[in-house]
């Protein structure tokens, strides 16, 4: 039997923290104007451990309401709640120190009104330590996006494919493949950089459309299942890692993690059955 050695090196997975030296709301906005600016790196995070793993290879985190179906089971983020936004937020910071941390505002937290969003929002960055929110809707949430930002709370449009609006939508198939849906998302994408949006994730569309909206807004444009060229790239990295079984077509798997923790658990459970676990090396005993 093979002897399997344990890394327990963790300085090339948790580099130590540098204070002072988190990426920032106007550096990330600023990589629109930059023509030698590289794409920006984003993916979700919803743990501690998983927030330390990722930080150093992104620029930024995102808390993301996917949490509902990927931690929580649930069949839509329609579900989701403040509370757990805040619970995940609040750990994903205590893991991250480099990468700039954002929080997706849950259904039902900030449609009603400007005010009911700003109090949502400023609750979300005081009890997290976020420096942004994150809300799905184009046009219709311009004024409470100028509303936020007027206040001081950084905010990510995110048009297209929007989730939280599967009751409305019927299924998750990518937007903008008639006349009438690419004018209403290119439409959405422009109110939402006007409204002082610092940066616009563009979900599900076809490329075309994230191609002439990367091209005609001044914030930089995060893609997920739309463009290599728009301005960043993000994934749900339980998604990319294959830790989630039903992922959309725009996923390339990075790794089967999910078939490697079975492989260790079938391992753990065959040397409990057979009693070959604990050894000696895993039991207290007195000295002498
Ligand atoms: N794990 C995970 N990954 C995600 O990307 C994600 C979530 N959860 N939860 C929130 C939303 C939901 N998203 C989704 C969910 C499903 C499809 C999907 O199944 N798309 C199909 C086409 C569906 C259809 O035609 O009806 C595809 O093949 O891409 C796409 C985006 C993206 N977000
Ligand atoms: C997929 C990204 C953009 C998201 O909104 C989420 O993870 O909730
Ligand atoms: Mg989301």
């Amino acid at each position: 039997m093979s002897k399997i050695t344990i890394d327990t090196d963790t300085s090339r997975a948790t580099p130590a923290p540098k204070p002072g030296k988190r990426m920032t709301v106007p550096k990330i906005r600023a990589r629109k104007g930059d023509p030698e600016a590289e794409p920006l790196v984003m993916l979700t995070a919803y743990t501690m451990r998983q927030a330390q793993l990722l930080d150093a290879h992104c620029d930024m985190l995102l808390v993301g309401d996917s949490l509902g179906n990927v931690i929580y089971g649930l069949d839509s983020t329609v579900p989701v709640t403040i509370e757990m936004m805040i619970n995940h937020g609040a750990a994903v910071v205590r893991g991250s120190w480099h990468a700039q941390v954002t929080v997706d505002m849950p259904f039902g937290s900030y449609e009603e009104s400007k005010e009911v969003a700003f109090r949502n929002a400023s609750r979300i960055l005081k009890e997290t330590g976020a420096s942004a929110v994150k809300l799905e809707g184009g046009e219709a949430m311009a004024e409470t996006i100028h509303f936020l930002n007027a206040r001081g709370i950084p905010v990510i449009g995110h048009v297209g494919l929007t989730p939280q609006a599967i009751n409305l939508l019927g299924s998750y198939r990518a937007r903008g493949r008639d006349e009438a849906e690419a004018a209403k998302v290119l439409a959405d994408a422009r109110a939402v950089a006007e409204a002082g949006a610092f940066a616009l994730v563009i979900e599900g569309v076809m490329e075309e459309i994230a191609d002439e909206i990367t091209e005609s807004v001044d914030i930089p444009t995060i893609g997920i299942g739309a463009s290599a060229k728009c301005d960043g790239q993000v994934l749900v990295t339980e998604d990319m890692l294959g830790l989630f079984e039903r992922v959309p077509r725009f996923v390339k798997r990075y790794h089967d993690l999910a078939g490697e923790m079975s492989d260790a658990v079938e391992r753990y459970a065959a040397e409990v059955r057979s009693r070959s676990f604990p050894t000696d090396e895993q039991t207290y005993r007195p000295k002498g």
